[in-house]
């Protein structure tokens, strides 16, 4: 790490390194009182001391040398309220030296930097704490000095981490006598603000609120309890560590689903859907499982992780199992499986038909559900597709065999513009002779309203899908159609929308149809390779002209995207004319004359500008429009 380059060496035993400076900045933002709810420093310590826990379970698994003598996984918080101290003790997995360094010195998650940044935004940031791993510092919250002492499992060397979070931290070997048997002993020396966070009433509060449904039972050690002569220390079980998913629904309050959901997930907004039952059958599963009404910071991350932790008869396995498709990345929770072998390694865990069933079973109950929300709770479920719309539309591409499912969920903007639509209602209200379901691509709704290529469509009041997410380019070709009905692109092919009538029952005014083939012609004869063809359109209905992709290939807005991102030239478009509009008639009347050549590169240009391109040769284009300005005002 260039940030360590500070590194005083004192003793080889005792060493003073610099914060990397994202810490530093963190640090700051925390002492600073970022966070409005000072008592979440505890829940991260906690939730750290688990994790540890999880991890030697695990480990044991396979070396049980590792737990040989160990008396139970337990988190045990000391509470010394006259000397303003307290202490999170756990016998999980320990840390070596160098994992000290490396984990309590430097932010290794790329979403810090995304964490900081919104967090300087924003005045309260405890919704954002917890997803960005900058768990440990919120000690500095409510400490003026922390000492952390821990030993690795297996080890029988000790070593402790201290500092008083103001730019260095100092690391040193200690003597076992002074460590845990095993595992991190992480102990704040509070502020003088802050000392009842040593006080059990306010510790009990704390736990009871946000650990509740840790997987690890929890114990308060209350170092001397009552008063003078009598007092003395004190050991009780706040909580028991039980499973929470384990329970039987009916005995499981909101409350303790939301506290749960924040542990696990690391989110601590109210979840929007919970999902938690017991499959039994062939495959025997736990699912608890939560819908967040928040987007996560790593949504649209490119590895794409899941965050569903997979637990094996109640040992957490791995929290990147990718028990769910991609697509439905932004769920949250657990799933522990009754049938998988507990010494599953994490290469093993990927094809296999157990974890598949298991998958697919997760899966169809997780899109049946949500498609019961859309149908009993529509305005909810609208929230639901804003948030992560986009991720699922994913599966659409990607997952073939749900897209049958996945169309039922989707929901659409579109140029009726009266809120999210279905394809179910989309096709309800097909015109007249409509045989295809139509959509556009673009950046922004507004910026694909203004396209010209809607201007037909309009006319004869079709409804047009309003594709916007980056995905949409990509499902939409590849998708055979809706309830028979092809998806078709409005800048694609031919419009072939004579057959449908014109909302203002207004027949259509053209130009003699040969006039305007004919200067098609001309125009194409002019415009040479840059048009694979000019033609008339009923596509348009104010503007003069567009381009549009020929029938086969991609669309304009995909290949425009796969050409910028493979740097190929585009296929030559079609220049359509729009045989009404007064521009078109009056040229293709004058035929022959030079003002063709001038108007097929104007024309074509305009049709590029309104595209969001520049015209081909920018100097040719202005100095036909300069031409023609000054014969029109010279
Ligand atoms: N009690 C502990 N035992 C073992 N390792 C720990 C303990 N506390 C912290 N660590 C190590 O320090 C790292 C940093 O902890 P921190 O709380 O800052 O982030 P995190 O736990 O990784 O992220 P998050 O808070 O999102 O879970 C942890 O990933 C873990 O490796």
């Amino acid at each position: 790490m260039t940030t360590m380059d500070e590194t005083k060496h004192e003793t080889p035993a005792q060493e003073t390194h610099a914060f990397e400076a994202e810490v530093s900045r963190l640090l700051h933002l925390m002492v600073h009182a970022v966070y409005s709810n000072k008592d979440i420093f505890l829940r991260e310590l906690i939730s750290n001391a688990a994790d540890a826990c999880e991890k030697l379970r695990y480990l044991a698994v396979s070396e049980p040398g590792l737990i040989e003598g160990h008396e139970g996984f337990r988190i045990t918080i000391e509470a010394d309220a006259k000397a303003g101290r307290l202490s999170v003790i756990d016998n999980g997995i320990g840390m070596s030296r160098d994992e000290m360094k490396d984990n309590l010195g430097t932010i290794a998650r790329s979403g810090t930097k995304a964490f900081l940044d919104q967090l300087a935004e924003k005045k309260d940031g405890q919704a954002l704490i917890g997803q960005f791993g900058v768990g440990f510092y919120s000690a500095f919250m409510v400490a003026d000095k922390v000492r952390v002492v821990s030993r690795k499992a297996g080890s029988d060397v000790a070593h402790e981490w201290t500092s008083d979070g103001k730019g260095t931290f100092h690391l040193g070997d200690i003597d076992l006598a002074e460590a845990p048997v095993a595992g991190t002993r992480v102990t704040l020396e509070l502020m003088d603000d802050a000392t009842a966070f040593a006080e059990e009433g306010t510790i009990e509060r704390i736990v009871r609120e946000y650990s509740a449904h840790v997987p690890v039972p929890i114990s308060i050690h209350v170092i001397g309890a009552g008063d003078g002569e009598d007092a003395k220390d004190e050991t009780r079980e706040l909580t028991d560590g039980a499973a929470l998913w384990m329970k039987p629904k009916s005995a499981v309050k909101p409350e303790e689903y939301k506290e749960f959901y924040g542990n696990v997930g690391g989110m601590w907004d109210d979840p929007t859907l919970t999902i938690h039952y017991r499959a039994e059958g062939r495959h025997e599963y736990s699912v608890l499982l939560f819908v967040p009404s928040m987007k996560p910071f790593d949504l649209f991350d490119p590895d794409r992780r899941g965050r569903v932790k997979l637990y094996v008869r109640r040992v957490f396995i791995a929290d990147d199992a990718e028990i769910l498709p991609a697509w439905l990345r932004f769920m949250r929770g657990v799933v522990d499986s009754e049938d998988l072998p507990l010494n599953i390694s994490r290469e093993m865990l990927q094809q296999n038909p157990v974890l598949e069933a298991i998958a697919k079973g997760v899966t169809n109950r997780i899109l049946s559900d949500l498609a019961k929300m859309a149908e009993n709770e529509a305005e909810t479920y609208a929230k639901v597709w804003e948030a992560f719309g986009a991720v699922l539309k994913e599966g659409l591409y990607e997952a073939p065999d749900r897209r049958d499912d996945l169309f039922k969920l989707a929901r659409f903007h579109t140029t009726r513009g009266d809120g999210w639509r279905s394809l179910k209602d989309y096709v309800a209200d097909l015109k007249e002779n409509q045989t295809a379901i139509y959509y556009a691509l673009g950046e922004s709704k507004d910026a694909v309203l203004a396209s010209p290529h809607l201007e037909g469509y309009k006319a004869r009041g079709l409804e047009v899908l309003l594709l916007t997410d980056p995905v949409d380019a990509f499902w939409v070709r590849t998708a055979l159609g809706y309830d028979g009905k092809p998806f078709k692109s409005v800048s694609q092919g031919s419009a072939d929308l004579d057959q449908i009538a014109l909302e203002d029952g207004k027949d259509e005014d053209t130009a003699p149809a040969a006039d305007v083939a004919a200067f098609a012609l001309a125009l194409k004869e002019v415009l040479g390779d840059r048009v694979t063809e000019v033609r008339a359109s009923s596509r348009l209905a104010t503007s003069a002209v567009c381009l549009v992709a020929p029938d086969y290939g991609l669309d304009r807005r995909t290949e425009k995207l796969v050409a910028r991102g493979e740097g190929q030239s585009m296929t030559a478009p079609i220049l359509e004319i729009n045989p009404r509009h007064e521009l078109i008639r009056s040229l293709a009347e004058r035929q022959g004359t030079d003002a063709v050549e001038d108007a097929a590169h104007l024309l074509y240009g305009q049709a590029r500008i309104l595209e969001g391109e520049a015209p081909d040769d920018p100097n040719d284009f202005a100095a036909r429009l300069d031409r023609l300005m000054q014969k029109a005002f010279g």
